[in-house]
């Protein structure tokens, strides 16, 4: 489980999330949508242990991320939403590296790479460097490297975007196959339509603040009841 309680996070000038909590359970494929510059990375940053968090406390499987950091960060899996990273490597020396970072064996590390790399269609790619990728190649090597050390709980920025019709099929049916083991897997998007598919609960974001958390049956039922979801609901819809 992953717990928000009262998160905040300013940045000079502007807060771009005020107050926020959340519950996110296991088990669960989790939506967390919003439109562009809601807080939707900002928070994800925070979950991550990649920006500080300035008021609040957001606790991973029992672990404080401002107090036990590096024990939180080992059980998540982070896809963020630009991939500009490590170019320089071959695709091949990427996934060694992160395979060395979080001590993942020489035996599974082989069969794994392969079996990823060749789910995503990259595996022929493997020994060129990143830079000559494209954005849905960056974005595959960067999910396939997270799935290498086999994180409990993934968060993932935007991860559909970007992606063929195949490759977001096969994200799609991973993601299910981790939620259906227990697992969270929590994921951000502007796109209405992908949370409509794919997600159990979802949370909806705007100006830094939750305005809804509930299943997709509950947030069609209250968008109707009210205008500011129905407004939220409507910018959201265009977006896509
Ligand atoms: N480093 C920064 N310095 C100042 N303001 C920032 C910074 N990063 C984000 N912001 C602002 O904070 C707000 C929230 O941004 P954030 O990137 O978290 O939104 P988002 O929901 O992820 O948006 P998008 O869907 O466009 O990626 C926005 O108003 C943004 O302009």
């Amino acid at each position: 489980m992953i717990e928000l309680i009262n998160v905040t996070k300013n940045y000079p000038g502007k807060t771009a999330v005020q107050d926020l909590s959340l519950t996110i359970p296991d088990g669960k494929i989790f939506g967390f949508l919003g439109p562009n510059g809601a807080g939707k990375s900002t928070t994800i940053k925070m979950m991550t242990g990649i920006l500080p968090i300035d008021e609040g406390t957001i606790m991973v499987n029992g672990k404080d991320m401002k107090k036990d950091t590096l024990s939180a960060k080992r059980i998540i899996g982070y896809v963020p939403d630009r991939s500009d990273i490590f170019l320089r490597l071959k695709g091949i020396e990427y996934l060694n590296f992160i395979a060395d970072v979080y001590d993942v064996p020489k035996e599974v590390r082989e069969t794994k790479i392969t079996e990823l790399t060749k789910k995503f269609g990259i595996y022929e790619a493997l020994d060129d460097h990143i830079q000559t990728y494209s954005h849905g190649m960056k974005q595959k090597i960067v999910v396939s490297g997270v799935l290498l050390h086999d994180p409990d709980i993934w968060i993932l920025d935007e991860p559909l975007t970007g992606l063929d019709p195949k490759s977001s099929y096969t994200l799609k049916e991973m993601m299910r196959e981790h939620a259906n083991k227990g697992k969270i897997v929590f994921f951000s998007t502007h796109v209405l339509e992908v949370v409509e598919q794919l997600c159990d609960e979802v949370a909806i974001i705007n100006h830094g603040q939750i305005q809804f958390q509930g299943n997709m049956a509950d947030m069609k039922q209250q968008y109707q009841e009210n205008d500011n979801l129905e407004r939220l609901f409507l910018e959201l819809t265009q977006n896509g």
